[in-house]
């Protein structure tokens, strides 16, 4: 039979095409792909939001360089979207989605929305690419939200011990003894060793929240998942289920959940078998995470591989947040070495009321006010995300002044904007570690401004009934683990007196992994009186 394929150079010229070849030979394609391409850029702007948008060159721009440009100047994007738009919605566009930034007059009205009409997990795992991370089994329930809110936050008090000793453990473990020499650490890393073992503790209890099998699992998980997103975010979203394919950090998050179940499941039977027989567990026993995900599950959600499944979600959820605001921290304290002194002061006031740093529960570490302030401050400047309150629509909403936010949209808050704007902060770009506790000077605001209290314009937890369920442990977990550094260690940059610089993806914020830093014990005299 003939060969009847034309020669590559004719079946280019060739018109009407009439074979498959010429059907998908590359020209073809690139033809039909750009075709496609203009007619859904087309098709955005006669059917897509009529809201200012911001972060493109032109309506016509692949999405794939306006995306690009996000990932690089997010918050350049943002803040131009929020000066040009002062108290009205803008959009800006990213490979996913055209996201509706919302100003935040609408914060009481998204608050109030319920999550049947505007959805934050639905946010969260479209966000956090869900089911190319493992991320969208919280979609199935919000068990991990009801333990939180109904069980970890009313306890903090009982916690607050297992949590001392934890970071007591890791002092002994990871850091130098030398009062002489000083000795070079990356706080990324030690602080994110400290958070891990801490929240491990509350987490599963002893001894599982020693094993370095879960260490691993719960730090390296989040890792992982991080350098899916980034780098999944850069590309189109039809094409994810292909690049994931290719992406060790696709595998190696998906093999850390397997591990997870492995080391949990086991041991979530062996509870339930000991509670069949009639084991009266003590007290301490029963105060971590999974025992009380385990009481409070309902049969649909009791499940031991999916339980074991949100233990590594919440590691998510609670690990690098708190970590990389405690080394926010500890680098702003160095930057402004003038608030450690005030700070240590404050801490010696409480042991000299209170006695002994291992007596202390929950309400001394609530009397560091000028730390705590310290803390909220120092996220003021390094929030870990530039937007927050992502909602998906599910349906239509009226917002109080008619606004209609269509099904489907994607919303969020541009937090960092918000609160470097001087009608909320005055003077916002000067650092001032003690800002919030003075304003908590005033009359009748004692109790406000604190690092984990929420409010309409300092949406760092969010705000509302979906705010962070984990804020008020992350604030006392932060708190403990800074005392015990700042009294024990004295800490210097290695290199120079700059802050090391933050990395910056989309609109995520992180601490620079790689900074090294320089520390040596302090003399007996001054550390602090542990028992
Ligand atoms: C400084 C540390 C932290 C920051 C900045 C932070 C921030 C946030 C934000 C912005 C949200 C979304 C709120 C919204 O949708 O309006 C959130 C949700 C959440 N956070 Fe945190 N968080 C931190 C620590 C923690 C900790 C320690 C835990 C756990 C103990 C935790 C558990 C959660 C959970 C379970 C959700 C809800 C996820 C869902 O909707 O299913 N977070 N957090």
């Amino acid at each position: 039979m003939a060969n009847t394929t034309l020669p590559l150079s004719t079946s280019y010229s060739a018109f009407p095409l009439s074979s498959l070849e010429e059907l998908t030979s590359p020209w073809a394609i690139i033809a039909l792909v750009g075709g496609l391409y203009m007619l859904s850029s087309i098709l955005s702007q006669i059917f897509g939001y009529k809201y200012p948008i911001f972060g493109i060159s032109s309506q016509l721009e692949p999405i794939v360089v306006s995306n690009f440009r996000f990932f690089r100047r997010a918050e350049d994007i943002l803040n131009e979207g929020y000066q040009a738009c002062k108290g009205k919605i803008f959009q800006f566009r990213r490979a996913d989605t055209d996201m509706l930034v919302l100003p935040y007059k609408y914060v009481e009205d998204i608050r109030k929305l319920p999550n049947s009409v505007a959805s934050p997990t639905v946010a969260h795992v479209h966000n956090l690419m869900g089911s190319s991370t493992n991320m969208h089994i919280i979609l199935r329930s919000n068990l991990h939200f009801r333990t939180l809110q109904l069980k970890l936050t009313p306890n903090l008090n009982s916690l607050t011990r297992p949590m001392q000793e934890e970071v007591n453990f890791a002092v002994e473990k990871e850091l130098t003894e030398s009062e002489d020499e000083w000795v070079t650490i990356k706080p990324y890393h030690t602080i994110l060793d400290f958070v891990a073992r801490v929240s491990a503790r509350i987490f599963l209890g002893k001894p599982l929240c020693r094993d370095p099998e879960w260490l691993e699992v719960s730090t390296q998980f989040t890792e992982n998942v991080f350098v899916s997103l980034v780098f999944l975010r850069l590309f189109p979203m039809w094409t994810h289920g292909f690049l994931n394919w290719f992406m060790p950090s696709s595998y190696k998050g998906t093999a850390y959940v397997r591990k997870a179940k492995k080391l949990l499941v086991p041991e979530i039977n062996r509870r339930r078998s000991l509670e069949a027989q009639g084991h009266v567990f003590p007290e301490e026993e029963k105060h971590n995470l999974l025992s009380w995900m385990m009481e409070i599950a309902t049969p649909s959600e009791s499940d031991a591989s999916a339980l074991a499944h949100l233990e590594v979600v919440m590691s998510l959820a609670s690990i690098h947040t708190s970590q990389m605001n405690a080394v926010h921290c500890l680098y702003d304290l160095l930057a402004h070495p003038e608030y450690l002194e005030p700070i240590r002061e404050e801490i010696r006031a409480v042991v000299a009321e209170a006695g002994p740093w291992m007596t202390w529960s929950k309400p001394q570490f609530s009397r560091l006010r000028r730390l705590d302030s310290f803390m909220r401050e120092s996220q003021r400047f390094n929030p870990p995300t530039l937007l927050s309150m992502h909602r998906v629509m599910l349906q239509d909403a009226k917002l109080s002044d008619g606004t209609i936010l269509p099904k489907g949209a994607h919303i969020s808050m541009p937090v960092n904007s918000i609160q470097n704007d001087p009608e909320v902060t005055p003077e916002p770009e000067k650092f001032d570690g003690f800002r919030y506790y003075n304003l908590r000077q005033n009359e009748g605001q004692g109790h406000l401004h604190q690092f984990s209290t929420t409010q309409d314009r300092i949406l760092n937890f969010g705000h509302g009934p979906n705010a962070c369920p984990g804020r008020f442990f992350a604030s006392l977990e932060i708190k403990i683990i800074l005392v015990r550094l700042l009294m024990d260690y004295e800490f210097k940059f290695k290199h120079g007196n700059e802050r090391p610089a933050n990395l910056r993806a989309h609109e995520f914020i992180f601490p620079n992994p790689d900074a090294e830093i320089l520390m040596r014990r302090r003399p007996a005299a001054e550390r602090l009186p542990l028992y």
